[in-house]
């Protein structure tokens, strides 16, 4: 697998017709009275890869947490463009919509294997599940390794391809990735970054990344927003953005 992936996935630009597989029209969110998200438009394609960027405290784990069902909200959710009603997470599961949480969110005293299945359990088809359970163990060797390894005992990098392959046990159409970089060390980010850009480019599972290494990010969007303080403050597409000496500056550090 090479870098050249990234920029595969990030020619990914959905076509200019086709309706967003997820959409948000004035999302606002917060925790008790206290509001985090104002007004926030964005709008995923099918295929297409995504990048919130943000500083610290900007609402990128409160957007995925609604978006993912896990966070009420004010405003409008669209699927397929369609309004979703009561939001909850199995339900965004069942639209197809995976979240993989910051802190990978692993169940810790259950094996490898046992955290796949239970990545599957809106599924039905057995031998399906066991075929992408083969499926994943192939694409992250190092977790076939340690199926019967208890989560908790993986490393932090071989948690995060848990997660990762955890999430990706329901066939997501849309991978909703918080900050999968936290933590880890610079080639186990870029391993990680190119196995998403790949099942991107060969299966073309949509992607949401929120992140604070901006510039792997941007090497694999298309598109980007710019959130600040809870708000949407400018989106567009990442090739252009990139050409901006300010956007370079504050968000990617060069
Ligand atoms: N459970 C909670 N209860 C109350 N406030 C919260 C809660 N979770 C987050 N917040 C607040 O909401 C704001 C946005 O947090 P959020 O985690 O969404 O930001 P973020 O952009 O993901 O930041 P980071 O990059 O540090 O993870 C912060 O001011 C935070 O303190």
């Amino acid at each position: 697998m090479s870098g050249d992936v990234l920029s595969q996935a990030s020619a990914s630009a959905a076509a200019p017709e086709a309706t967003p597989l997820l959409e948000t029209r004035g999302l606002s969110a917060g925790y008790g009275q206290s509001l985090v998200l104002r007004d926030v438009d964005l709008a995923v394609g099918p295929g297409q890869v995504a990048v919130v960027l943000g500083a610290n405290g900007a609402g990128k784990t409160t957007l995925m947490r609604s978006l993912a069902g896990l966070l009420p909200f004010s405003g409008d959710l669209l699927v397929d463009g369609q309004k979703v009603g009561a939001v909850r997470p199995d339900r965004m599961v069942g639209r197809g919509i995976s979240l993989v949480p910051q802190g990978r969110g692993t169940m810790s005293a259950l094996s490898v294997h046992d955290n796949l299945r239970a990545g599957a359990v809106s599924r039905r088809d057995k031998a399906g599940v066991e075929e992408d359970v083969d499926r994943w163990f192939t694409t992250f060797p190092r977790l076939a390794e340690r199926r019967d390894q208890a989560a908790g005992t993986l490393s932090g990098g071989e948690q995060q391809m848990l997660a990762i392959a955890r999430a990706l046990m329901s066939r997501p159409r849309l991978l909703l990735c918080d900050e999968i970089s936290l933590g880890l060390a610079p080639r186990i980010v870029q391993e990680l970054f190119e196995t998403i850009a790949q099942i991107n480019v060969e299966m073309g599972t949509a992607l949401l990344l929120v992140e604070q290494n901006a510039a792997l990010a941007m090497k694999v969007a298309s598109y980007v927003y710019l959130l600040e303080v809870g708000e949407v403050v400018q989106h567009g597409d990442a090739r252009e953005f990139e050409q901006s000496d300010s956007i370079r500056r504050v968000y990617l550090g060069y």
